[in-house]
C-alpha cells in the first residue's frame, strides 16, 4: 500500500493535539483532522470557560463577605455582559496554543473538515483519500441527553450553549449533581442566580465522601438547594420550566441545565462499517489504547475510561511514543489525579478511602489532617477541609484533599505513588488540569525537549516509520 502519511489523527482536542504534535515533533508525516473547532471541548465548551466563570463567581463571593480581615468591600454588582466577556476572552487568549498555525509549525498537515474512516489504513476527508500505517481516533464526547419525558419540547442548556448565555438566569435548575453540576451550581449561585440541583444519588459520587460533604455544606450555606430524586418529566416553555422527580417534587426555574454525563462520539464516521468494537460508552480499547482493529488507536473521551483533559494528553503522548518508537506503552491509573474546582476544591489522586477499603479491607490505614491546624490556613481564615492519606502498610496508594487550592497539593503524591521524582519523571507526570502545578512539568519537560526531539531520536523515528511503511 502506498501511504500518504505515517499517522492520521482524527480530532483536534486535547487527545488528538498531543498525539499529532508528539509524532510531528519526532519528524513523522502527520495529518491532523478537525471537523469543528481546534482545541475541542476543553477550550471551547469545557474546562476553560467553566474555570473562567468559577473565577468571576469567586470574586463576587469575596465581595459578599464585605467585612473581612478588617477590610471592607462594597457589595458585588454582577454585570453579566462582563462575565460573558471574561469567559470568551479566556478562550480567545488560549486559542492560539491549539491553533491550526501552531500545529502546522510543529510539522502537522492540519485539515479542517470531517473525516471518515474507510479502511484499516484509510481515511476520507475533504475529497481526499489519506493512507497511513497508523490511525488515531480522538473524536471526543458530547453531553448525554437522557430520555426524560417532555425534554424535547422545552429549551434546555448543556455545556455546549451554557457559556453563550447573554442574560443571567433568574433560577437555574440543574439535572445532575456530578462534576459539571456542582461546579456550575456554585458559580451561578455566587453570581446571583437561584440554583437547584436535582440528583438521585450522592453528588460527585466518584469522590471521597467526607470531602464532598464539606462542599455540599458550603454550597447549602451559600443558598444552593439540593433535591434528592431522579428527573422523570419536564414541562413548560422558555422562562418557566418545571422538572418533576421520581420523589414527587416539582421544581420550577427560568433555565434548565442538563449535566448527567457524557456520550462518546462513535457513530457517523465509519467505525460500524469497519467493525471496530464498541463498549458500553465508547470505543473498546486495550491498555495500549489499540482498538479491535490493531492499526487504529482510540484515545481521550471517545473511548471507554476516565474523561479528563490531562488523561487525554497522557494517552496522546503514550500513543505518539508507541507509534514513533514501536515500543508498546500502557496506561497506568495508579496515580491518576483529578480535581473539582468548587470552593473548597475537592482533589483526588490514586485510590479513595472507599475504593481502598473495598479492595484491601482493613489492611489500609487512613491518616487525616484538618486545615484547622494548618497555620497558613488559619492566618488566611480559610480552615475548611482536610487531607486524607490512604496507606497500605507504609506505601501511599491515594490521597483526598478538600480545601483551598487542593488541586495544587497533589503533585508530591504523584511522586510518592509512582516512586519517580527525576526531572524526566516530572516532565512526563500526569498533572491535574487546569492547575498552576502544570508549570513545574512544563519547566522539567523543556529541560529534556532538546534531547527527546534531538537528531538521534529523529533518525530512529525515521527508521521505525520506514519499517512500518514497508511491512504494514
Ligand atoms: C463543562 C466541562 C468542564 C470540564 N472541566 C474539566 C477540567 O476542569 N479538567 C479536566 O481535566 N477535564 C475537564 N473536562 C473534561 C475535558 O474537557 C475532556 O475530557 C477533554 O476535553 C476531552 O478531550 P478529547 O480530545 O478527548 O475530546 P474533544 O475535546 O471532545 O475533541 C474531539 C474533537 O474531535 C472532533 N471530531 C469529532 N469527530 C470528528 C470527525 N469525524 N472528523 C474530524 N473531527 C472530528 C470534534 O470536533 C472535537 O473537536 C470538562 C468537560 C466539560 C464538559
Ligand atoms: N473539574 C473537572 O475535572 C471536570 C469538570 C467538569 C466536567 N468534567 C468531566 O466531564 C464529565 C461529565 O460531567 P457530568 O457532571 O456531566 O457527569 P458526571 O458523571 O460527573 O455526573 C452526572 C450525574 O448526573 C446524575 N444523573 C443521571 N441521571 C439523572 C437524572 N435523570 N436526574 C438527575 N440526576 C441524574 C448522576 O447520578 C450523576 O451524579 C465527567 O466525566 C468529568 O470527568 C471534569
Amino acid at each position: 500500500m502506498k501511504f500518504t502519511h505515517d499517522a492520521i489523527v482524527i480530532g483536534g482536542g486535547a487527545a488528538g493535539l498531543t498525539a499529532a504534535g508528539g509524532c510531528a515533533l519526532f519528524g513523522l508525516k502527520v495529518a491532523l483532522i478537525e471537523g469543528h473547532k481546534m482545541g475541542g471541548e476543553c477550550l471551547n465548551n469545557g474546562c476553560v470557560p467553566s474555570k473562567a466563570i468559577i473565577t468571576a463567581a469567586k470574586r463576587a463571593q469575596e465581595a459578599r463577605e464585605e467585612k473581612r480581615y478588617g477590610v471592607q468591600l462594597a457589595a458585588p454588582k454582577v454585570d453579566w455582559g462582563g462575565v460573558h466577556k471574561h469567559i470568551h476572552d479566556a478562550i480567545a487568549h488560549i486559542e492560539p496554543h491549539d491553533s491550526k498555525e501552531t500545529f502546522e509549525e510543529m510539522g502537522c498537515e492540519v485539515i479542517l473538515a470531517y473525516a471518515r474512516i474507510t479502511g484499516k489504513h484509510t481515511v476520507e476527508v475533504g475529497g481526499r483519500t489519506l493512507k497511513a500505517p497508523r490511525i488515531v481516533i480522538a473524536t471526543g464526547s458530547q453531553p448525554f441527553v437522557p430520555p426524560i419525558d417532555g425534554l424535547d419540547s422545552v429549551p434546555y442548556l448543556t455545556n455546549e450553549n451554557l457559556f453563550d448565555l447573554t442574560e443571567q438566569p433568574q433560577h437555574l435548575v440543574i439535572i445532575g449533581g456530578g462534576v459539571i453540576g456542582m461546579e456550575m451550581a456554585q458559580s451561578f449561585r455566587r453570581l446571583g442566580s437561584d440554583v437547584t440541583v436535582i440528583e438521585p444519588g450522592e453528588p460527585m459520587a466518584r469522590d471521597d465522601r467526607e470531602s464532598v460533604q464539606v462542599v455540599v455544606e458550603v454550597m447549602k450555606e451559600e443558598g444552593v438547594r439540593f433535591v434528592t430524586g431522579k428527573a422523570e418529566r419536564v414541562e413548560g416553555s422558555a422562562g418557566k420550566i418545571t422538572v418533576h422527580t421520581d420523589s414527587g417534587e416539582a421544581i420550577s426555574g427560568s433555565h434548565l441545565l442538563i449535566a448527567v454525563g457524557r456520550k462518546a462520539r462513535v457513530s457517523g464516521y465509519g467505525l460500524e462499517e469497519l467493525g471496530v468494537a464498541l463498549g458500553k460508552n465508547g470505543i473498546a480499547v486495550d491498555a495500549r489504547r489499540r482498538t479491535s482493529v490493531k492499526s487504529i488507536y482510540a484515545i481521550g473521551d471517545c473511548r471507554e475510561g476516565p474523561r479528563l483533559t490531562h488523561v487525554s494528553g497522557y494517552e496522546g503522548s503514550n500513543v505518539a511514543l508507541e507509534i514513533v518508537t514501536g515500543i508498546p506503552t500502557k496506561v497506568d491509573w495508579k496515580a491518576l489525579p483529578w480535581c473539582t474546582y468548587t470552593e473548597p476544591e475537592v482533589a483526588q489522586i490514586g485510590m479513595t478511602e472507599q475504593d481502598a477499603k473495598e479492595k484491601f479491607g482493613d489492611r489500609i490505614t487512613v491518616i487525616k489532617e484538618g486545615f484547622d491546624h494548618n497555620e497558613r490556613a488559619i492566618a488566611e481564615g480559610s480552615t475548611k477541609g482536610h487531607l486524607k492519606v490512604i496507606l497500605k502498610g507504609k506505601k501511599i496508594i491515594g490521597a483526598s484533599i478538600c480545601g483551598k487550592n487542593a488541586g495544587e497539593l497533589l503533585l508530591p503524591f504523584t511522586q510518592s505513588i509512582t516512586g519517580k521524582s527525576s526531572s524526566f519523571a516530572l516532565g512526563s507526570a500526569v498533572i491535574s488540569y487546569p492547575t498552576r502545578s502544570e508549570i513545574l512539568k512544563a519547566a522539567a519537560f523543556s529541560a529534556w525537549e532538546p534531547t527527546v526531539f534531538g537528531s538521534l531520536p529523529k533518525k530512529y523515528a525515521a527508521f521505525v516509520a520506514k519499517m512500518r511503511r514497508t511491512f504494514n
